[in-house]
């Protein structure tokens, strides 16, 4: 195999079975192998209650510039997206042609997705490290496709592994392996990529500064969602919170956006990670989204609450039992999934049991959202995965349990549709499939401002609409 080609992932031929579902057997040969690589595009989205997206240009590309100087790589242009108004983008180079150098370093395949993507590597990412080492060495890193190699093992791995690039160690080889060398250089980075197989700049610590690495489709679901200043909003599965952070931009920090996650730990650095940002209008709490729903009676006392000016939310952080039905005039319901659209995936690990439970608990939290949204209010319904099952499969499922459940088409307001409808096959009409929102990863998520194919990871949603009913009444409770 020559050294710029990463391995094709590794799947079970049961797993394989269900991810190729709906797929011609092109498409999938097509999705597996994108699956292996990363993205072509690095995006970033701008918090524009920090800075305007032109300040964050300057900001982006003078980092980038003194990044492309440290490592001696020609200069890369941090763009404007086109259409999206909070958007940069920066073109991933590679596969380029990089020969290893003599002395190796291993990494465990969460870093070595990390490396793909422009990140150099911190010293407590470096599983194992060839002897002798000194800082300023030059060594070709990979990643331990086995998961067998041991953490400090010193000689060279014989395990299955694939190469990654170049880099420059700054710190000898026992220091990479003391405790304390995160805090020994800069930032804790134990080895610079400086001839990585992709190029794309390390973009993380821009996050000060306003800028945050997301995924592109992950930006355009923010846009969909559509939130407005003074709505009350519900984030149903927010932990990290990349999408609750967007879509309290969205609101301009002004009305009530409730994050949920069934994880109190996630929740506590949630909450933190908000009132660091000072949103004042998002509250974070620890709530099983599945059975979170008030009773009628329980929702009716929140109601006269909220008229009387005497409603109050527990405090940030906290735990959260229910939650008003029809109470929300948005849901975000970006749920946990099979995560087959992340890429690049070395090790994806997924039993077959594991793969077919996520649409059913998927639909749990459907009933959920469609109890707690508002008539006329708006439901986005979103994953990370190439799986028709738990993507149209559920779009289908959802619109024929819910009467009242519509799709609408909102590619005018985000700036034209992109991506692919949705597959066929899986009970959805040819208009319906026309309103999915579905990235395959390969397929170009647009295209940029010189006309170049944007890239993105794999991903799917859907925007629904709640009717009104007939006759003005605009459900149980108005
Ligand atoms: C795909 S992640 C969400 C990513 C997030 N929306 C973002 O953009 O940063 C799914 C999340 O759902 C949470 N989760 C799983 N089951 C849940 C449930 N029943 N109720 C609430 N959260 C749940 C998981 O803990 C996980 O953090």
């Amino acid at each position: 195999m020559p050294n710029n080609s990463l391995p094709p992932i590794t799947l079970s031929q049961d797993v394989e079975d269900l991810l190729s579902s709906g797929y011609t057997t092109d498409e999938w040969a097509s999705i597996r192998a994108a699956l292996a690589t990363p993205p072509r595009t690095t995006f970033l989205r701008v918090n524009t209650l920090k800075c305007s997206r032109d300040e964050a240009l300057l900001t982006a590309q003078r980092f980038v510039d003194e990044q492309c100087k440290t490592k001696n790589w020609l200069p890369m242009s941090v763009k404007i997206h086109p259409t999206l108004r909070d958007v940069l983008y920066i073109h991933v180079e590679g596969p380029l042609d990089v020969s290893p150098s003599v002395s190796e370093v291993m990494v465990d395949a969460l870093c070595g997705n990390a490396v793909l993507r422009g990140a150099d590597i911190f010293a407590a990412g470096v599983l194992a490290a060839e002897s002798p080492m000194k800082a300023g060495d030059k060594v070709s890193v990979y990643v331990d496709l086995d998961r067998a190699c041991l953490r400090g093992q010193s000689k060279k791995y014989t395990g299955k592994k694939a190469f990654l690039g170049n880099g420059v160690s700054l710190l000898g080889r026992d220091d990479l392996f003391t405790v304390a060398a995160a805090d020994l250089k800069g930032r804790g980075i134990g080895i610079l990529m400086t001839e990585p197989l992709y190029r794309s700049p390390s973009l993380s610590d821009l996050f000060s500064d306003g800028l945050s690495l997301q995924n592109f489709p992950s930006i355009l679901v923010g846009h969909a969602l559509n939130p407005q200043p003074g709505e009350t909003i519900l984030d149903m599965c927010a932990a990290p919170g990349g999408k609750t952070m967007h879509i309290a931009t969205l609101m301009q920090n002004q009305g009530t956006l409730i994050a949920l996650d069934r994880s109190a730990q996630k929740v506590t650095r949630l909450s933190k990670f908000l009132q660091s940002q000072n949103i004042s209008s998002a509250r974070a709490y620890t709530c099983d989204a599945s059975s979170c729903v008030m009773s009628d009676p329980e929702t009716q006392e929140y109601r006269t609450a909220l008229e009387n000016g005497t409603w109050k939310w527990p405090n940030s952080g906290s735990k959260l039992k229910k939650l008003p039905r029809e109470g929300f005039d948005r849901i975000l319901l970006d749920g946990p999934c099979s995560a087959m659209g992340q890429r690049p995936n070395f090790l994806p690990s997924l039993a077959p049991a594991i793969l077919t439970s996520y649409p059913q608990y998927q639909r749990s939290l459907l009933h959920s959202a469609h109890r707690l949204l508002r008539p006329g209010g708006t439901l986005v319904y979103s994953t990370c995965t190439i799986s028709t099952q738990e993507n149209e499969g559920n779009v289908a499922y959802a619109l024929r349990t819910f009467e009242d459940l519509e799709l609408v088409d909102v590619s005018q307001r985000v700036g034209g549709k992109v991506g692919m409808d949705g597959v066929d096959g899986k009970g959805l009409s040819e208009v319906e499939r026309r309103m999915c929102w579905r990235f395959p990863p390969g397929v170009a998520c647009g295209t940029g401002l010189d006309g170049e194919e944007l890239e993105s990871i794999g991903f799917f949603f859907a925007v629904y609409r709640k009717r009104i009913e007939a006759g003005g009444r605009k459900g149980l409770f108005s």
